[in-house]
Order: C-alpha cells, then structure tokens, then sequence
C-alpha cells in the first residue's frame, strides 16, 4: 500500500474502524485497510485537481487540471495494467461547474473493488461535488461516471444497478438536536415501521458499537464531537441500509 499525492486534491487510502466505507455504501473488511492479505490490492492515489495557485477569477485552469490527471498514471503506478472486471466506480473525464465557477475539470479515476478510497484536498476544491455525482445527487456537465461498468445518466435511481448501493454521509452530519442519539438513528424505524422498540434499541446499539460508539446512546448530539456527529449518521445511514425492508414502502419511495 501506498499513498501517492500531488497537487491539491488527491485520492488516498482510507481506513474507517469499522468495516464500512461511507462514500459507497460497500461493506469492507478492516484486514484490506493495513495489513497484507493476498487479495489486498494497493490503495489508488490520484490527484485530481490543480494546487490551489491555479484557481483563478474563473475556476481551476483547464489545461493544469488536466495535465494533472492522466489515466494511465492514476492506477497501480509503475505497475503493469490489470483488467477492469473488478472496477466498482469509474469516473471519465467529468466536468462541473456552479454558474461561471469551474469546479472539476476533466476528472477520472477508477475505483476496485476491495479499495478504501479517501479524496484530500483543501476547501472548495470539488471534493464533496465528485461524491455527489458519484451518488448521482449531482449530474457531470460532461463525462461520464460508470458504476460496475454501466454508465450511470445523470440523476438516477440504484434500483438498476444491482448489488452495489451508494451510501453518503453529509459533512453536517444532519441529526435532530433535540433527539438523543438512540432516537436519531433508530429514527426511520421508530417513526416509519412495525419494528418493535426493544428491537430498535438493540439495533441501534449493535450498530453503535459497529462504528465504534458504544453506550452513547441516551446522549444529544450537543454532547457529541464532530467526529462522533458523523459515526452517528453513518450509523443511521447504514441501519437505514440494512433495515429498508420494514420501512413504510410510501416512505421509502420518498426517501429514495
Ligand atoms: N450547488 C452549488 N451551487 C453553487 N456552488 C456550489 C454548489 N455546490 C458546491 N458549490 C461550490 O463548488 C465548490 C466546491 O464545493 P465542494 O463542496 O465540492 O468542495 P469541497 O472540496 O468538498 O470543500 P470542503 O472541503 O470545504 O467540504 C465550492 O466553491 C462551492 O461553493
């Protein structure tokens, strides 16, 4: 494994505590973070966007932007090409821009199945806008992102895209203030399903524990770091995941 970086954004490897990997949703084992396996693969590293010297009155310039990404340099460097079959995420040569602010500029880079991918880079530079196209929140301007090889158009549901969801969890973490920890990720069920509360709670505990907060429960977020804000909400995100079925379908339509 290693970590390569250049420029302002980068790709890098990422290691959470507790086998789940926010950005896509897909269960990942902690052995593939550090230690060798033998079907550990190395962690992609890429800069995908300019240093921020390059970001002028009209956005990142292009041709830095894209001198600074070439595809044959983002995977596996100095390492021979491996074939695409286990390539889970790939972005081609995407483009955004928010009115006369050219955020990404030509941005590709491929991600395997079995890697942790982190995106480093300073404020503004595009990081989050790459994950909501990713997500399909967001649509490119131009390019293209492919999930499992199928192009993904623009907005979209995951229903077509069978067995690979895409789980996001926000920067602001965005839970209730006035609800304890317990009641903001057993929220869907306790508000929406037939679950009974006992069951809930046991979830919402197990799952707790799975990102590493035990006995946090009866907490408001006010007690909580920044840090612990957002393993709530990976928590919630991923009993919301995990419990969909028991969720009201007209709810879940909406939330969808
Ligand atoms: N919906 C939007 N409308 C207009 N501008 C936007 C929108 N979303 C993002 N931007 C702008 O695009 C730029 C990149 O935003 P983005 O959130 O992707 O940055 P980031 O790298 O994730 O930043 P941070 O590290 O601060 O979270 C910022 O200048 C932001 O103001």
């Amino acid at each position: 494994m290693r970590l390569v970086s250049s420029g302002s954004m980068s790709l890098s490897p990422l290691c959470l505590p507790n086998g789940y990997a926010p950005s896509t949703g897909i269960p990942f084992n902690n052995s593939l973070c550090f230690k060798q396996r033998k079907d550990q693969r190395n962690i992609v590293c890429a800069c995908v966007a300019p240093p921020t010297s390059n970001i002028g009155r009209g956005g990142f310039s292009a041709n830095k932007f894209t001198d600074s990404y070439k595809p044959e340099k983002l995977s596996r460097i100095g390492e021979p090409e491996e074939e695409d079959s286990d390539v889970l995420i790939e972005c081609r040569n995407v483009y955004k821009s928010f009115g006369e602010k050219h955020i990404l500029r030509g941005v590709s880079f491929k991600i395997r199945h079995g890697e942790a991918v982190g995106i480093i880079g300073p404020s503004g530079t595009g990081k989050s806008t790459i994950l909501k196209i990713i997500a399909g929140l967001l649509a490119p301007d131009r390019g293209e992102v492919y999930i499992r090889g199928k192009k993904r158009d623009g907005l979209i549901s995951d229903e077509e895209m069978s067995g690979l969801r895409i789980g996001l969890v926000f920067q602001s973490a965005a839970l209730f203030d006035s609800l304890t920890v317990r009641e903001n990720v057993g929220f869907l069920l306790y508000e929406n399903s037939s679950m009974p509360e006992e069951q809930i709670k046991d979830l919402v505990a197990e799952t707790l524990a799975a990102v590493g907060l035990k006995g946090v429960e009866d907490r408001l977020p006010s007690e909580l770091s920044g840090g612990m804000k957002k393993r709530v909400a990976l928590a919630r995100s991923i009993i919301f995941d995990t419990t969909k079925e028991t969720i009201e379908p007209e709810v879940f339509k909406q939330l969808h």
